[in-house]
């Protein structure tokens, strides 16, 4: 395998839900969803420099996460175990998505090192393989490995491709981290959203269920929602806490970007169909570069 492979930069793009119905709960306590998963052009860069010795290491440590609670590390040690693969990997991870913030950079993270290892291992899992595999890890993590913009039904494996148009997004994150698991498990969610079809979804739009939950016990999220409604509806991704509103050129988002106040931080997106990873890994296989 030429070297330059080893160096590259592999993305680890953010996502937004442009909605999240809750559409019920199953027995293990996991619930049912609907939601829009948007792909942005923003996000995470890893590397890998893989190893004959089968160990797994991050370059740098992570600020706020333990090396073996890591996902990156996790997604590596899953795929040795998927495959038998005896290699190991050393990988640096470039962070710009905010930890916990509802933009999967986490799940996108997993998803990624399960992508690139699979192809520096030369382990062979098709993308429907590493997304089983993937969603061990995260209820987020398959759609990031299956790499399209898509509505995700079930606890998020479920997908179904959706075209959407190019708008900009400014995303806002505030100074609090909301625990995924503590919102899932609050008595007051609202868990009985009705089931809708993409195209109903594509007419209308939808409604993020955590999102008033979210906002009475995170006083910041509500701050962020009202100052962002002066500029456009604004939305909640996932379980929160970035909050995100749509702008139909850069420039527009960018403006309010610069007005931001400095306790809050943001930036500027725009939603794409395909995955920048797969863009990479279609130029890889192509060019063997
Ligand atoms: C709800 C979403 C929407 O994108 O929220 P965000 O995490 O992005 O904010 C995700 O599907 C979250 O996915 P992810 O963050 O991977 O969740 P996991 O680690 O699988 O689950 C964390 C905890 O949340 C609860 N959980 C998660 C997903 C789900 N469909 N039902 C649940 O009840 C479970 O208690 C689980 O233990
Ligand atoms: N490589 C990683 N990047 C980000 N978070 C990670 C990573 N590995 C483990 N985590 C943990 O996963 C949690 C959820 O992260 P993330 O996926 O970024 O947010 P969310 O699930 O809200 O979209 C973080 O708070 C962190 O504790």
């Amino acid at each position: 395998m030429p070297d330059q492979m080893t160096t590259l930069r592999w993305p680890a793009p953010a996502k937004l839900n442009l909605c999240l119905h809750i559409t019920g709960r199953r027995p293990d306590g996991y619930h049912n969803l609907q939601t829009l998963f948007q792909l942005l052009n923003y996000g995470d860069f890893l590397e890998f420099h893989p190893a004959d010795d089968g160990r797994v290491a991050l370059a740098q440590p992570m600020r706020d996460v333990a090396e073996a609670d890591n996902l990156v590390v996790k997604a590596a040690r899953a795929l040795q175990q998927a495959t038998g693969c005896t290699k190991g990997a050393t990988i640096s991870i470039d962070k710009r998505i905010p930890l916990g913030g509802g933009l999967g950079g986490g799940s996108s993270n997993a998803a990624t090192t399960l992508v690139a290892l699979n192809y520096l291992w030369s382990t062979g899992l098709s993308l429907p393989h590493l997304a089983e595999v993937g969603l061990q890890l995260g209820a987020d993590v398959p759609v990031f490995i299956m790499g399209q913009t898509a509505w995700a039904e079930g606890i998020g494996e479920r997908l179904t491709p959706v075209q959407m148009p190019g708008l900009w997004y400014l995303v806002v994150t505030p100074n609090c981290h909301v625990s995924t698991a503590a919102i899932f498990s609050n008595k007051d969610l609202t868990r009985d959203t009705a089931d809708i079809t993409v195209a109903a979804f594509l007419e209308q739009g939808g409604q993020n269920d955590c999102q008033a939950l979210v906002a009475t016990l995170y006083p910041q999220v509500r701050q962020v929602i009202d100052w962002l409604n002066q500029f456009g509806a604004a939305q909640m991704t996932g379980t929160g806490a970035s909050v995100y509103c749509a702008f139909a050129s850069a420039e527009a988002a960018q403006a309010v970007l610069c007005i931001l106040p400095k306790r809050w931080q943001g930036f500027v997106a725009q939603a794409v169909n395909a995955s920048p990873l797969h863009n990479l890994l279609q130029e890889v296989d192509v060019t063997g570069a």
